[in-house]
C-alpha cells in the first residue's frame, strides 16, 4: 500500500478503460475503480483489471445501515480487491459491520481486503462543512475525530486530504493509512476539489499513497503524464 500512486479510472465504460490502459501494457499499476465505472460494468471490470495484474482500490464509499453494509461487503470481498472503503459518517457500528462482512466473505487462508473510511471529502471546504453539515468544529478536528473513530472500529486507515495527514499520523501512528486524493501539480486544473495539495507536499506530509485522476486520465499523453507524476512522487524526499 505504501508510496503508491493510485490512478482513478473514472471512465464510463470498460472500453474507455481498455483504450486508456493500452499504452501501459506490461506495467503493473495500482488503479481505482469508482462508482461511475463499477455501476456500468459490474464485477467483470475487476476481473479484467486483475487479469492484467493491476492492484485494485474498489471505491464504492459504502454508507448505509450496518446490516446492509455487512452483507454488501461480504459480496464485495469475493472480488478479491486490495482496498475498499466506506464513509466514516456511517458510524462506528457500520464500520465494524463492514469489517465483519469482509472477513465473512474472504476465503480461507486469504487476507481480507484493506478497508479505509472517507473522513471529509476533499471536495468539502471548512465553510461548507460547517454550514451544510452543521459541524461546529474546524475541518481538521472533524477529520481527526472521524479518523480516530475509524481506527477504533478496526479499519486500516482513512481517505483524507494531504493537509490532515500529519496530525492523523501523530495521533494514530504511521501504520494507519492516509490515502489522499485532491492531488494536483501547480499548473493543473483544480476542478471540484477544495483541499488540494501537490505531490511534493503530500510526500513531505508522509501520506501513505496518493490518488490521481483527471491530471493523468484526461491528459493528452497519459503514459507520459503518469511517468512524470511518478518521477515527482517518488523523487522528492
Ligand atoms: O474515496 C476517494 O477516492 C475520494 C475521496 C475524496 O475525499 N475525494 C476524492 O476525490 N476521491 C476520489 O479520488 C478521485 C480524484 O480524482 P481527480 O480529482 O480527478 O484527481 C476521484 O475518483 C474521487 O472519487
Amino acid at each position: 500500500m505504501e508510496n503508491s500512486l493510485i490512478i482513478a479510472l473514472d471512465f464510463a465504460s470498460g472500453n474507455e478503460v481498455k483504450h486508456f490502459l493500452k499504452p501501459f501494457t506490461g506495467k503493473q499499476l495500482f488503479v481505482k475503480v469508482g462508482m461511475e465505472l463499477f455501476y456500468q460494468e459490474g464485477p467483470s471490470i475487476i476481473q479484467m483489471l486483475k487479469e492484467s495484474g493491476h492492484r485494485i482500490f474498489l471505491d464504492l464509499k459504502l454508507h448505509d445501515i450496518p446490516n446492509t453494509v455487512k452483507s454488501a461487503m461480504k459480496g464485495l470481498a469475493s472480488l478479491e480487491c486490495d482496498l475498499v472503503n466506506v464513509h466514516a459518517a456511517g458510524g462506528k457500528e457500520m464500520m465494524q459491520a463492514a469489517i465483519e462482512g469482509l472477513e465473512a466473505g474472504t476465503g480461507a487462508g486469504r487476507k481480507r481486503p484493506a478497508c479505509i473510511a472517507v473522513t471529509q471529502l476533499t471536495s468539502t471546504s471548512e465553510k461548507s462543512m460547517q454550514k451544510e453539515q452543521l459541524i461546529p468544529v474546524s475541518l481538521q478536528e472533524s477529520v481527526l475525530h472521524y479518523a480516530a473513530l475509524t481506527k477504533e472500529a478496526g479499519l486500516d486507515g482513512v481517505v483524507c486530504s494531504a493537509w490532515e495527514a500529519v496530525s492523523i499520523r501523530e495521533k494514530l501512528g504511521s501504520d494507519f493509512y492516509t490515502i489522499t486524493p485532491g492531488i494536483r501539480m501547480e499548473t493543473d486544473q483544480v476542478g471540484d476539489q477544495k483541499r488540494v495539495a501537490t505531490p511534493e507536499f503530500a510526500r513531505k506530509a508522509g501520506v501513505t499513497s496518493i490518488v490521481v485522476g483527471r491530471s493523468i486520465t484526461r491528459s493528452a499523453d497519459p503514459l507520459k503524464s503518469y511517468e512524470k507524476w511518478m518521477e515527482v512522487w517518488k523523487g522528492v524526499e
